[in-house]
């Protein structure tokens, strides 16, 4: 379960969100330009700290007011890839992909070399890649670490056509393959329809319940009529 349930005012903007979601598979997070998803991004990963409020990933809780919680963003155990999958630019594509490993981890590195493609890739650096490449190589390091939770900030939105579906097609792949749960920022239905179980709309730094609930994860505890299961 991803419980999320906070507060941060930045200006004259507030967020206040309060919803559950199933930890697995992919949650689509959704709504106009300043709604607020790039805020509540950083307050999971951790890189803007909320007002008041709890989060917790699987039991875990990675915030909390009450509690005096607040892990910094390397010991939530949450992978973020942003638009242009940021890369380390002086490394190969191998050390990239370690880098993101707290320790060496080989069956995975080939795992993930394997579903991502990433083989006639590993000794070129990032200037000598594609966009979709290099996206490829940043949701590797990503999953390198074996994250709880990993969250997508439109991450297609740089690439063209072809690239685009290119990576669409290995996050379907991932979805099928990997018990990683993700929440995925995208302004596309089109990627929302084919990727989301479920969606959370958010609309001026709230959570517009605007669709018919199903079963709330959480006992119906949270505002579970706000997500849509898709
Ligand atoms: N540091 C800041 N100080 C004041 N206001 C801010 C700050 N950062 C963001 N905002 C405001 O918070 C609101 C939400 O911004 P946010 O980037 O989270 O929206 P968004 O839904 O991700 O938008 P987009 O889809 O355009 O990326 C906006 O009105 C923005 O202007």
């Amino acid at each position: 379960m991803i419980e999320v349930a906070l507060v941060k005012r930045q200006g004259d903007f507030l967020l206040e969100v309060d919803f559950c979601a199933p930890a697995d598979g992919v949650l689509g997070l959704v709504g106009p330009s300043g709604a607020g998803k790039s805020t509540l991004f950083s307050c999971l990963a951790g890189h803007t700290r909320p007002d008041a409020g709890r989060i917790a990933v699987q039991g875990r809780v990675l915030y909390d007011s009450a509690a005096g919680i607040n892990l910094p963003p390397a010991r939530r155990g949450i992978g973020v890839i942003f638009q242009d999958g940021l890369l380390f630019p002086h490394l190969s594509v191998r050390r990239n992909l370690r880098y993101g490993a707290p320790r060496p981890d080989p069956a995975l590195e080939a795992q993930l070399v394997e579903v991502l493609a990433l083989g006639p890739l590993l000794s070129r650096r990032p200037g000598a890649l594609s966009g979709g490449e290099r996206q490829r190589v940043a949701i590797g390091r990503a999953l390198m670490a074996r994250p709880d939770l990993l969250l997508l900030d439109e991450p297609l939105s740089a690439l063209d056509g072809g690239r685009r579906d290119e990576v669409m097609r290995l996050l379907e792949e991932l979805r099928a393959t990997t018990s990683t749960p993700m929440i995925y920022i995208s302004h596309a239905a089109e990627e929302i329809r084919r990727l989301a179980d479920s969606v959370v709309t958010l609309r001026g730094g709230r959570v517009v319940a605007d669709c018919a609930a199903g079963p709330s994860p959480c006992g119906g505890r949270r505002v579970a009529g706000a997500v849509r299961w898709v």
